[in-house]
């Protein structure tokens, strides 16, 4: 199938958070189960940095009373075309913030329904978040090209109808409060990035005021698994970090780890348990639950913290707090870097997910990958990978607590930390966590399913034969 993925993020060229890595990789997986898949994103002002672009447009287009112009290169390390929608409204080097963020991302839409109305015809647009909301409802009149829109955050919803009516065309049939509620009803498939998440969007605590419209959905919105690329997340093979390693060498792995104390400016010390953090600094990732539990757990323990991320501007200066009042103990790196954060993935013994909701959750499968432990809240996607840590059984991969209450979070806290101690054991838990594969292949086939149902062909339908014997083997989770 011919099939155009629209999206804000791209891993590596354009990237906050999860979202990116979904889009970077899944087309290629999908192309080799035998699709032509391409890609489409806003021409960000940093691109030509990371990119080759051609100066000359290949077409350019008309919406919302504006010319736009249409790129093409590749996706790195690929030989997926990638489009760059080409606006004076993406020049600026950021992807999101900014006063017009919801004009100009509902501009993007526009132009990317242009594009296949006119440019490149897909069977199937598959849409990203609210940004591509719109495209649901447009295509909804154009019955040759089918939507499949995936929800990775549900609680940005877009611009209100009352707004969308001053800035573009809202057909007369078109139903639903906002972008999100619009899409979701007009998307020939609606799916979100875990089963379990897929679930509690149909309940009031989750759904973000459409859990009433998603129960009346049904069948149509359903969960697929994200998963990583192991290629790019590969502890034996990753050029970021000072030392590789692998599950049978994980005692090389303490080099890591006194690499980044001193990296980050912690105590070096090789007993003392390091626990890390890597995530956007915003209310999901349940930082205010951390931030009410982590003094008490400093003192009771002799943790090492550190935390990178960018966000919230109060939970920036929190955390830089937090580090100046323990000096060698708490880091706060308020930045974002890939690179050292495959070193925190590597040096940390522990990661941490206390997260109010969470879709899937991509940073705990690269942690469970690297052996640093996670220790998670039950919730969403994490449900999905996590799975409590039993030493008398020796099954599991990490720690689990279940409500979003500081107590329960410190808990889960002091028994990793009493786990930590019990070397022998801490290391079958690492192992048994970089065994689990949460792979790309096992979902790509999923989404091939997905796309099959539109048009009501079997799961199966159309799969390279390689591929449909990989499926009946069962993913391997201990
Ligand atoms: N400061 C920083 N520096 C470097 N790297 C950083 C970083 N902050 C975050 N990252 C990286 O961004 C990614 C975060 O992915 P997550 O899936 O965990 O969360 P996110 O909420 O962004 O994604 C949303 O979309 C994804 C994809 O569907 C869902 O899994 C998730 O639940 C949903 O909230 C990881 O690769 C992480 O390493």
């Amino acid at each position: 199938m011919r099939i155009l993925f629209v999206a804000a993020e791209a891993h590596p060229i354009a990237k906050v958070g999860g979202m990116a890595d979904v889009v970077g990789v899944l087309p290629k997986v999908l192309k080799q189960l035998g699709h032509d898949v391409r890609v489409f994103l806003p021409y960000y002002g940093f691109l030509p940095e990371k990119l080759t672009i051609p100066s000359t447009p290949i077409w350019q287009g008309y919406a919302m009373f504006h010319y736009f112009q249409i790129y093409e290169t590749r996706l790195p390390d690929s030989d997926i075309p990638l489009y760059l929608f080409g606006h004076s409204a993406f020049l600026p080097k950021r992807i999101y913030h900014g006063e017009d963020e919801e004009w100009r991302f509902t501009l993007f839409a526009n132009g990317a329904a242009e594009f296949c109305w006119n440019y490149w015809k897909p069977d199937i647009i598959h849409c990203h978040d609210w940004h591509t909301g719109m495209i649901p409802v447009w295509m909804h009149q154009s019955p040759d090209i089918t939507t499949v829109f995936t929800i990775h955050n549900l609680a940005y919803q877009g611009p209100w109808r009352w707004k969308l009516e001053g800035m573009t065309w809202c057909p007369w049939y078109m139903q639903g409060h906002n972008v999100l509620a619009a899409a979701v009803q007009f998307a020939n498939k609606v799916n979100t990035v875990s089963p379990n998440y897929a679930q509690q969007i149909r309940l009031p605590e989750y759904g973000e005021k459409l859990d009433g419209l998603l129960r009346f959905l049904g069948d149509k919105v359903t969960g697929i698994l994200n998963g990583i690329d192991p290629d790019i997340f590969n502890p034996e093979t990753d050029p970021h970090i000072p030392q590789n390693y692998s599950a049978e060498t994980l005692d090389q792995r303490v080099v890591n780890k006194l690499a980044l104390q001193e990296e980050v400016g912690l105590e070096i010390d090789r007993n003392k348990f390091l626990v890390g953090m890597v995530t956007r600094l915003v209310e999901q990732k349940g930082l205010d639950l951390l931030l009410q539990m982590l003094d008490r757990f400093l003192s009771y323990t002799d943790t090492q913290f550190v935390i990178m991320g960018t966000g919230e501007r109060s939970y920036e200066t929190q955390l830089w707090q937090m580090a100046s009042r323990y000096p060698g103990r708490v880091s706060a790196q308020i930045l974002f870097n890939d690179p050292l954060s495959r070193r925190l993935y590597a040096g940390s013994d522990a990661f941490i997910m206390p997260s109010r909701f969470e879709p899937c959750g991509i940073s705990q499968m690269i942690a469970l990958r690297y052996g640093s432990v996670p220790i998670v809240r039950r919730t969403g996607g994490l449900v999905d990978t996590v799975f409590h840590h039993d030493p008398i059984t020796e099954t599991g991969n990490g720690y689990c607590f279940d409500r979003y209450e500081p107590l329960d979070f410190f808990t889960c806290m002091v028994r990793a930390w009493e786990g930590y101690h019990y070397r022998r054991e801490w290391r079958a838990l690492q192992q048994r966590g970089m065994a689990a594969r949460y792979t790309w292949e096992q979902s790509a086939q999923e989404y091939h399913a997905l796309y099959n149902s539109i048009y009501g062909l079997p799961p199966t339908h159309g799969l390279p034969e390689a591929s449909v014997a990989l499926e009946k083997e069962p993913l391997t989770v201990s």
